[in-house]
């Protein structure tokens, strides 16, 4: 089936369990001459197989937050659980999925580059390594790419290559940080379109961040609104209906303009 048609009836992230709990977390930088809030009590779930958006205006502490979720750093107030145990350190479990040009080593071929991690990281008998590796390229469709250089792929396979590097770790969610940001208008959609189609065959939590609202809609099942700076939660929204193929749709529009008024409008904070 097409990844971009968000499949009517199979209910996404619910009845599922529980991964990420936050709640109420602040988190602050320490300047030398001021201290910085850039998220207020933020408290949301994510549920496995999620596609988890934080969306929100430049400055809002959607990537504080995603950095804090990774292990980088720690909440001033509030508390952050993966599998119901805190996180207080960066660890495998979380994977970030850095953006497409900067991620891949152009010197090591595809299965090189998804054995690199994974021999770096100590976790996996060194015998087992190579299986893995190939199983993981073969989970995101590269399995007749294992030879070959980075240069040679389009952004879109780097994208796979990247994401199969990340889940031969087999981490519980995947984070990743307005990869597209950078991309022209076509490239990002069909990247965002890829990134669909391989969550249908893999079904992998993800947590996205972007300030596109658009690219929230298309891409998220839940989609989380946050105010501007310090972010705190506006809403919680249910995006599951929609995708690239709703893009022009009355109801589409509609749910663009909602969001849209939150963001920048003075909606109260709402959750539905
Ligand atoms: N290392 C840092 N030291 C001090 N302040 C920081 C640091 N990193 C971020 N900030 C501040 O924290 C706030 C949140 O920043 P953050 O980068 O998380 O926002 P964002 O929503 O991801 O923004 P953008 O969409 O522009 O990337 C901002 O006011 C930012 O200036």
């Amino acid at each position: 089936m097409l990844a971009t048609e968000k499949m009517p009836g199979v209910a996404v992230g619910s009845g599922v369990q529980t991964l990420l709990q936050v709640d109420g977390v602040t988190l602050q930088y320490k300047t030398r001459d001021r201290l910085v809030t850039a998220t207020y009590r933020v408290s949301f779930d994510v549920k496995e197989q999620d596609r988890f958006i934080l969306l929100g205006p430049s400055g809002c502490g959607k990537s504080t937050l995603l950095k804090c979720v990774a292990g980088f750093l720690s909440p001033t107030e509030g508390t952050m659980k993966l599998d119901d145990r805190i996180i207080d350190r960066p660890g495998p479990d979380r994977m970030m999925v850095f953006q497409e040009f900067d991620q891949l080593m152009p010197w090591l071929t595809v299965l090189d580059n998804v054995m690199f991690a994974m021999r770096r990281s100590g976790r996996f008998p060194k015998n087992e390594i190579k299986d893995r590796a190939r199983r993981a390229t073969v989970k995101v469709g590269l399995e007749r790419f294992q030879d070959v250089y980075p240069h040679m792929l389009s952004g879109g396979m780097k994208q796979r290559v990247a994401i199969a590097r990340a889940l031969a770790m087999e981490p519980r969610i995947l984070l990743m940080d307005e990869p597209f940001a950078a991309l022209d208008a076509l490239t990002r959609r069909r990247m965002q379109e890829e990134l669909l189609e391989l969550w249908d065959d893999v079904r992998f939590t993800l947590m996205f961040v972007t300030h596109s609202i658009e690219e929230a809609i298309i891409l998220g099942s839940r989609i989380l609104v946050l105010t501007p700076h310090p972010g705190q939660v506006r809403a919680e929204l249910d995006a599951t209906a929609y995708s690239h193929e709703h893009q022009g749709d009355a109801d589409f529009m509609a749910f663009n303009r909602k969001i849209n008024g939150m963001l920048f409008g003075t909606q109260e904070t709402a959750h539905d």
